[in-house]
């Protein structure tokens, strides 16, 4: 069969690139079609880097030629990634930069309870078990947690004297130094703060804490996309965010809330990517079972579909609530599924996070000084 060139437009134009609103051949993506008899070669440039960026391009427009033109249509795709031209639109580094501190992660979820402090906990152990040096700001006001999950309940900073200034030391627990709100707090006390004394509180953690020099300070922010988050959010310099969810629908569209609030104008931090957490259970009788609780691969198709990064999953296991509890991340365990779990999510989040700073302008790029223990870079 003889495909036409125009026929294969037409069906290039019911497809988006992931991430932007307009048809392919509108927006520019495609460069070039040629067709010989039925093989057709498709030549599109997207900006997204992502390999789920790539990929969903590539195979909506297999589907999109196969479905509208030809279903046996012999189809190459050329796709190449391109960094964004608008030099304007460049996610940039809010607020002033904290000497000694090269990257702040914020971890964020969209809804309550689908484990993004437990996500930051463990993915702040295992960074500094790699090697990076590591804080944790406890951000969450509605619910601090770190004390516990850090075990350092009864533990209360101390201060400090910096060139002539009085500072506050974070207490530190399994080699990450911690602030929380909760170390302020009585544990029975509801804290109901207003965006900017939330702002205000956080921000003495951040500029008049003695960190010291960090690789990663983690950011465990409230759940939730209210004024709160942008008061915080355009106060830090934050470098990106993690957006942790359940492949449950509820959680997924606030997560969708959560990734839409750090990509909007004004905040404009770039997203590191998404977590699923309580993926699926295995009860360990039947560890060859997965049972999907909330759903199978939801949040990794969210991600797909946001054209951000999928970080990796997590299963919803009896161990991980319990070293939440008694205070010592799962993270800390030895070679278990666990373990590994997190190592790989840890990994994916070091890559995005080089891979954002390689694409700032280079006044304003942050470097990461310690990759010890770290494969993920050299991929
Ligand atoms: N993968 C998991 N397997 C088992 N339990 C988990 C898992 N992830 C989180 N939990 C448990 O679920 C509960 C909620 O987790 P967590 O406090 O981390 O959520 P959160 O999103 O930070 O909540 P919030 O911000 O609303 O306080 C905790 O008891 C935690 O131990």
């Amino acid at each position: 069969m003889k495909i036409e060139k125009q026929q294969v437009m037409k069906a290039l134009e019911t497809i988006s690139v992931p991430g932007h609103g307009q048809n392919m051949v509108e927006s520019g993506a495609i460069k070039n079609v040629l067709v010989f008899g039925d093989e057709v070669v498709v030549d599109v440039t997207i900006d997204n880097p992502s390999l789920q960026a790539k990929k969903k391009t590539e195979v909506s427009i297999l589907q999109a030629i196969h479905k509208e033109v030809y279903e046996k249509a012999q189809i190459k795709v050329n796709l190449k990634v391109e960094a964004p031209v608008t030099e304007n639109k460049t996610p940039e580094i809010k607020g002033k930069p904290i000497p000694g501190i090269d990257n702040i992660i914020a971890v964020a979820s969209g809804k309550g309870g689908v484990g993004k402090s437990t996500v930051t906990a463990n993915l702040a152990v295992s960074l500094a078990k790699m090697g990076f040096k590591v804080g944790l700001l406890d951000a969450d006001i509605y619910g601090p947690s770190a004390t516990i999950m850090f075990d350092v309940v009864n533990e209360k900073p101390l201060s400090v004297n910096v060139d002539g200034k009085s500072k506050m030391k974070p207490v530190e627990s399994y080699g990450v130094k911690i602030l929380s709100i909760g170390f302020f707090t009585q544990p029975d006390q509801a804290v109901v703060w207003r965006g900017p004394m939330a702002a205000k509180a956080l921000n003495q953690m951040i500029f008049d804490a003695a960190w010291g020099k960090l690789d990663f300070l983690i950011v465990d922010l409230p759940p939730g996309t209210g004024d709160i988050h942008l008061s915080i959010m355009q106060s830090l310099p934050l470098t990106g965010a993690v957006v942790v969810s359940t492949p449950q629908n509820v959680a997924l569209a606030d997560a969708r809330k959560g990734v839409a609030m750090f990509q909007q104008e004004s905040i404009n931090v770039p997203v590191l990517g998404i977590v699923e957490n309580m993926a699926y259970f295995t009860p360990p009788e039947l560890p060859d079972h997965k049972y999907h609780i909330f759903g199978k691969d939801g949040a990794k198709h969210l991600a797909e579909d946001l054209g951000v990064p999928f970080l990796g999953e997590l299963p919803l296991q009896q161990s991980i609530r319990e070293a939440g509890d008694i205070g010592r991340p799962a993270a800390l365990q030895d070679a278990t599924e666990i373990e590994t779990a997190f190592t790989e999510i840890t990994k994916n989040v070091v890559e995005q996070t080089v891979r954002r700073n390689s694409a700032l302008p280079p006044t304003r790029a942050i470097e990461i000084t310690t990759m010890a223990g770290c494969s993920a870079v050299n991929k």
